[in-house]
């Protein structure tokens, strides 16, 4: 009996799929949607967008594709998606993505965990929970940052287990050594799933 949460972090893995490889950042895919509280089974969720890293134009990554897609739809720029998510008594706002949101990214773009903590300001609930399948593996950042910041700006995480393998070997097709590194990741993985 798996999670009712592997389906959804299997339809990232497939957005994930779609993403161009490279060795400069990880393939990742995310979606967003709309639960009903108390609603254990999530019959009544709403899949409000989707995204991959590098679907949109530049050096975009998933979650950011799945916010800025979102934001096209009702037509304002993507700095403010905040203001055009549903706002509904009884729903909260979810995301799912493949790896934990980065809290750094090299290219000093803004982190994904910024654009998700941005969600929630000027009153609005934003989103209210994240799911990951992997924690971020320390390629580019080292130690990942994400978990902390979203915990810090109040909003709640969980890893969701059993696809490690599948979503690094994703993450990682455009790398060089890719192999090494999802074993490796997959190791490393070991002692960080006590601290996630
Ligand atoms: N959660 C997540 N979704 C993505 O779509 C993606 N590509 C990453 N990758 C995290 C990694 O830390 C950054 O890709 C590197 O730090 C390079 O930074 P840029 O991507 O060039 O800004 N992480
Ligand atoms: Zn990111």
């Amino acid at each position: 009996n798996t999670s009712p949460h592997v389906p959804y972090i299997k339809q990232c893995l497939s957005l994930a799929e779609k993403s161009p490889p490279r060795p400069t950042n990880f393939r990742v895919g995310a979606v967003l949607l709309s639960r009903k509280d108390n609603d254990p089974t999530f019959t009544d969720d709403r899949i409000l967008s989707t995204g991959y890293t590098m679907e949109l134009a530049g050096n975009t990554h998933a979650e950011q594709c799945c916010f800025a897609n979102y934001a096209a739809v009702h037509k304002v720029p993507d700095d403010q998606v905040g203001e055009v998510l549903p706002v509904e008594p009884g729903r909260k706002l979810v995301m799912y993505v493949t790896m934990e949101p980065c809290g750094k990214r090299l290219s000093g773009n803004a982190p994904c965990v910024q654009r998700i903590t941005r969600t929630t300001e000027g009153g609005r609930e934003g989103i209210h929970k994240v799911y990951f399948g992997v924690k971020e593996p320390g390629t580019f950042v080292g130690e990942s940052e994400g978990c902390r910041m979203l915990t810090q700006a109040g909003i709640e995480w969980e890893h969701v287990g059993g696809l490690e393998k599948e979503i690094l070997t994703v993450a990682f097709a455009g790398h060089e050594n890719a192999e090494e590194e999802v074993k490796a990741a997959l190791g490393k993985k070991e002692t960080n799933v006590d601290d996630v």
